[in-house]
């Protein structure tokens, strides 16, 4: 719902971004603006960014602002956008475009003017309150003139008209669109993210990235214990996170049918564990291999038999690199809410896990002496090999007016 005429998006991200020091607040806007640009740019939207206080401002057309706008609320660090009409900083410029919004978009219920004012008087001979009670007078008349009973509710309105006035300009808009939070991508370093098609791994790979840590997607393909399509969903699902990067990803493709063949053949209890053990093994050496200094995986406390506190100590026990769990002690519904706010919930119904390995009675409270014992003696070798036998696909950022949602 946009102001008629509207032709910028007013960008907000203080938030995390703004409580830093000087010096990495500035890194942080550049990286945010750089992520920005190329993700509009990539969209072939034409704009003009400016810089102000905590905001931006990203001038573009009256045709394309919901497009601008949808982009930009997908930039990490941003925590809301608007889609606004700038205007001369007089009471009655202010006051022509409320009412003409008004009758745009004013249809039923109550309704509230707001309004924020920078300056001093001699930058405006008014109030913010001045504005409020004017404003709603224009709002309140033009709504009559249109058969609409108006109703003022200052508290709990259903229709908010917002105006800010500055001393050089002014800009009236009505709705506030969340952005996706968190620090701008880049602004940390990269970390593996362990994907395996399903519902929660994309969610903990995102979890990351709103973190500002760009991710090295990786899927271990099972061999004989995967489902056939499972590489095709875990390509497919990592596509719908590049929407929410510049760039998009290089993903690996590991061939981990032989170590799980080694597994099942050499062992009959914690092969589900032995499994998880050595995808760790094989994140671990891609994470040498691109300069990632840590593992996101999409686990859950006692999620499944390989997920109990006590599992996770004995998987987390071959490895040095950090192993991060952003899902550690969400419920799963929790997780699929997000998966579906995020858009990675379509493509991830599937069971993506290597299921075919779990156990009828699995230890959920393994020892982790026995099971580095019962651990064939080659895994390492074979993840390293598997390592070295990987394909790397280069997943686009989605271009044009492909957007998600
Ligand atoms: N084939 C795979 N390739 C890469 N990572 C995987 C694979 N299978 C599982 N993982 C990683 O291990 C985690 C736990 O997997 P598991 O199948 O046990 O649990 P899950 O809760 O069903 O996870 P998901 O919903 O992400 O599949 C996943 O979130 C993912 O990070």
């Amino acid at each position: 719902m946009n102001p008629p005429g509207a032709d910028t998006v007013l960008v907000r991200f203080s938030g995390e971004v703004g409580v830093k020091s000087r010096s990495v607040q500035h890194r942080m806007e550049r990286q945010l603006r750089q992520n920005l640009k190329q993700m509009l740019a990539r969209h072939d939207l034409d704009v003009s960014i400016e810089a102000e206080h905590a905001r931006l401002y990203v001038h573009t057309t009256p045709e394309e602002v919901d497009a601008v706008a949808e982009v930009t609320a997908r930039v990490f660090g941003v925590t809301s956008v608007s889609s606004v009409r700038e205007i001369d900083p007089t009471l009655d410029a202010i006051r022509d475009l409320l009412a003409e919004t008004a009758r745009e978009h004013y249809e039923s219920g109550t309704f509230a003017v707001r309004a924020r004012r920078a300056g001093n008087e001699e930058d405006h001979p008014f109030s913010s309150t001045d504005i409020e009670r004017e404003g709603g007078a224009a709002v309140f008349e033009a709504a009559q003139a249109s058969d609409i009973e108006p109703e003022v509710d200052l508290d709990d309105p259903d229709l908010t008209f917002r105006v800010e006035c500055r001393p050089e300009r002014a800009f009236v808009y009505v709705g506030i669109q969340s952005g996706a939070g968190g620090l701008p991508l880049g602004t940390q370093q990269p970390v593996v993210a362990l994907m395996s098609g399903g519902i929660d791994s994309p969610v903990a790979a995102w979890h990351l990235m709103k973190r500002g840590c760009p991710v090295v997607p990786v899927y271990v393909n099972l061999g004989r214990f995967g489902g056939v399509d499972h590489r095709a969903r875990a390509e497919e699902i990592t596509q719908q996170l590049t929407t929410y990067t510049p760039d998009g990803f290089t993903m690996w493709v590991v061939p981990g049918g032989d170590g799980l063949e080694q597994i099942a053949e050499e062992t009959e209890r914690y092969q589900m564990l032995l499994t998880r053990r050595y995808m760790l093994r094989i994140a671990e050496l891609i994470a040498e291999q691109t300069g990632a200094v840590g593992i996101v995986t999409g686990e859950s406390i006692g999620q499944k038999s390989s997920q109990t506190s006590a599992a996770i100590r004995v998987t987390d026990a071959v490895t040095d690199c950090p192993v991060h769990r952003p899902l550690l002690t969400l419920d799963k519904h929790e997780i699929t809410d997000r998966a579906r706010e995020i858009g990675t919930y379509e493509e991830s119904t599937i069971d993506a896990g290597c299921n075919r390995l779990a156990p009828e009675n699995p230890a959920t409270r393994p020892p982790l002496a026995t099971v580095r014992e019962t651990e064939p003696t080659n895994i390492k070798r074979l993840a390293a090999s598997a390592v070295e036998q990987a394909e790397q696909c280069n997943l686009e950022a989605p271009g044009d007016n492909q957007l998600l949602q």
